[in-house]
């Protein structure tokens, strides 16, 4: 996996662009820094630029790769917050989220979901209170399956980035890739036929959206949030297209599973082999990344699948924290979903 280590010159030269970017935006979300961030971006050291440039056009690295070395003060970003749906942490990370959303936005646009963590755009993962057995960004007593960000959507991201912010316990990010060497002509081909389902994963589902906007939307059958939730109830009882788990260069295919939300399919015992020949042969190229405070992960969702090692949560404001957005290289495909030209979040 390649790295990028900043030096001094270009952490200094980071530090200065942060500075001048907070003397005009007080958060991550706001509309108008979102839209100018790729002008911002081009303002980041040469080597960065090329460097994620490299990333994003030449898909011969491994599908992942690391900037590290932004130093993250960890008595300045403040404990570890308890629930996202507060944002207590807005300011206090403000430099390290705006630096995500710049190197975001190096690879393509930022968007949200407004089924997932109401619509932000920078998402938290740290662990939460009860969620310990859940497959989700905040479970942490069981591993998070390995899957590919949002694979039940058509619209999912192209890149997600990891930003690291505290890693007390050096819990592993797992990542892993596909060789097609590893599979039969047949299994590939009976791959890249749309013989499978996904399943939107629980941190779109209504019962994690915060109770605050939950009374936003009351009594407003029409609300478009409501209605997203109700695609999100008719994809979860499979009303909707199959697809297929490889597309893309059958020498190097594309990936788009989460094997955790697929069922097993009772009518079609070629492509089902064929698709636990897949897993098997993803699960034997997993490998564990610790991150580090001030790793930036970049990952591409088509080339590598990622999870989580399970950890023990303390709920004591140190636990493993980190944050992530998603970056996708084509707006105009989701217009549909999107209420306007301009807006990042799909509905
Ligand atoms: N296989 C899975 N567990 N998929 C769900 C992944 C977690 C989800 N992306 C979240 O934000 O919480
Ligand atoms: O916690 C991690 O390292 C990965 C989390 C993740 O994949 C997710 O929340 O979707
Ligand atoms: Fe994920």
């Amino acid at each position: 996996m390649s790295r990028l280590v900043l030096s001094h010159q270009e952490i200094s030269d980071i530090q200065s662009l942060l500075k001048d970017i907070t003397s005009h935006y007080n958060s991550v979300e706001d509309h108008d820094f979102i839209k100018d961030s790729c002008l911002y971006a081009q303002e980041l050291p040469w080597r960065i630029r090329e460097f994620i440039n490299n990333f994003r056009l030449i898909e011969n690295n491994l599908g992942t790769c690391i900037i590290s070395g932004y130093p993250i003060d960890d008595y300045k970003i403040g404990l570890t917050p308890s629930h996202w749906k507060w944002k207590a942490d807005a300011l206090h990370t403000l430099e390290e989220q705006i630096l995500l959303v710049l190197y975001g936005s190096l690879l393509g646009e930022v968007f949200g979901w407004s089924t997932q963590q109401d619509g932000y755009i920078v998402h938290d993962i740290f662990p939460i209170q009860s969620h310990e057995n859940e497959q989700l960004g905040s479970g942490s007593s069981q591993s998070l399956w390995w899957h590919n960000e949002d694979a039940f959507h058509p619209y999912r991201a192209d890149y997600v980035i990891f930003l690291c912010l505290r890693n007390p316990d050096k819990v592993a990010t797992t990542i892993g890739n596909l060789n097609v060497e590893q599979l039969k002509k047949e299994q590939i081909q009976a791959l890249f036929e749309p013989n499978f389902y996904i399943r939107p994963d629980e941190s779109h589902l209504e019962k994690n959206e915060s109770e605050i906007r939950k009374k936003s939307r009351e009594n407003d059958g029409s609300n478009l949030i409501t209605l997203s939730y109700e695609k999100i109830n008719k994809m979860n009882s499979c009303a909707g297209d199959k697809i297929s788990v490889l597309f893309g260069s059958p020498e190097s295919p594309y990936l788009r599973l989460d094997p955790y939300f697929m069922d097993q399919l009772n009518n079609n015992e070629e492509a089902q082999n064929a698709f636990d020949a897949l897993v098997r042969a993803i699960d034997g190229n997993i490998e564990p990344i610790t991150l580090q405070p001030g790793d930036y992960c970049l990952i591409d969702n088509f080339r590598v699948v990622h999870g989580r090692n399970s950890f023990k949560a303390n709920y004591d404001g140190k636990d493993r924290w980190l944050k992530r957005v998603n970056i996708t290289k084509d707006l105009r495909k989701s217009r549909d979903s999107r209420s306007t030209s301009t807006s990042r979040i799909i509905l």
